[in-house]
């Protein structure tokens, strides 16, 4: 079934045309890869998708439920979490109260702070983090702050979430542990996620499908095997 339903957006920022026309849907339940070089408009699409970046046309549909020009914290208590780039936990209170405060703000009811703690241990247990629960975000290692962005993501109660480079900047050994968190989040929780990634390695192994985008402008979809052989990708890439 579809969750996500992505028809003819396109944004500009002044003369740069950063999505041009972009259409595709993403099936419940899968890995969904944006694959692109630098400025090929895979976070302009996460914005769209967040609504922190309102497309000049073009459609997003949740569940069959238009989005389009929705706020970001109102399309966040639909059910569409995402994480940034450059990660931004509240570095100077606790893991725990991180995760606390994304699980009273989502889209599952907590109304109670006990029910916000549990659902923001939950989300810590998931991704790995319940024994830094009590430290202070701002002293956790690189990789311990992408996975608390993960877990802010999932306190939400998001079914969908958009993942911006969580393996970005980190060794082989923690790209590895981050690829079997992603597979094992996605059945337990039954997620949806979308990947923007530069680590090849692990868009490829983790996708179901993954579209292809070359300045703003979308050259091909499919799985992981289509796309690496896929000539107009091998030609933006390779030369
Ligand atoms: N707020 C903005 N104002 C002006 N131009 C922007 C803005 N945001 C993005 N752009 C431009 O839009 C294009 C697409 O940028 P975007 O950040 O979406 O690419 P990207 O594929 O995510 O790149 P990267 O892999 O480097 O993160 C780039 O040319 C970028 O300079």
């Amino acid at each position: 079934m579809t969750i996500l339903d992505i028809q003819g957006v396109s944004k500009s920022f002044g003369g740069i045309k950063a999505l041009s026309n972009v259409s595709f849907t993403v099936d419940e339940g899968s890995i969904f890869g944006l694959m692109g070089a630098n400025g090929a408009g895979k976070t302009t699409l996460f914005g769209v998708i967040a609504g922190q970046i309102k497309p000049n046309t073009g459609s997003v549909a949740f569940r069959k439920q238009v989005i389009t020009g929705k706020r970001p914290d109102q399309i966040c208590r639909i059910g569409i979490s995402r994480t940034f780039q450059i990660v931004r936990p509240f570095a100077g209170i606790s893991v725990l109260d991180n995760v606390i405060v994304s699980a009273l703000y989502g889209a599952a009811a907590n109304n109670t702070h006990a029910e916000a703690r549990e659902a923001g241990l939950a989300a810590l247990e998931a991704v790995g983090l319940a024994d830094a629960a009590s430290q202070m975000a701002g002293e956790l290692t690189l990789s311990g702050q992408k996975r608390l962005e993960i877990a802010r993501a999932l306190a939400t109660g998001a079914e969908l979430v958009l993942l911006d480079e969580v393996m970005a900047g980190l060794t082989p050994t923690e790209i590895e542990r981050m690829v079997e968190t992603l597979s094992e989040l996605r059945h337990s929780r039954n997620l949806t996620f979308m990947l923007v990634e530069h680590v090849m390695g692990a868009l490829m192994q983790l996708s179901d499908r993954i579209l292809a985008l070359d300045h703003g402008v979308p050259i091909a979809i499919g799985t992981p095997t289509e796309i690496a052989e896929n000539e107009e990708v091998l030609k933006v890439y390779f030369g």
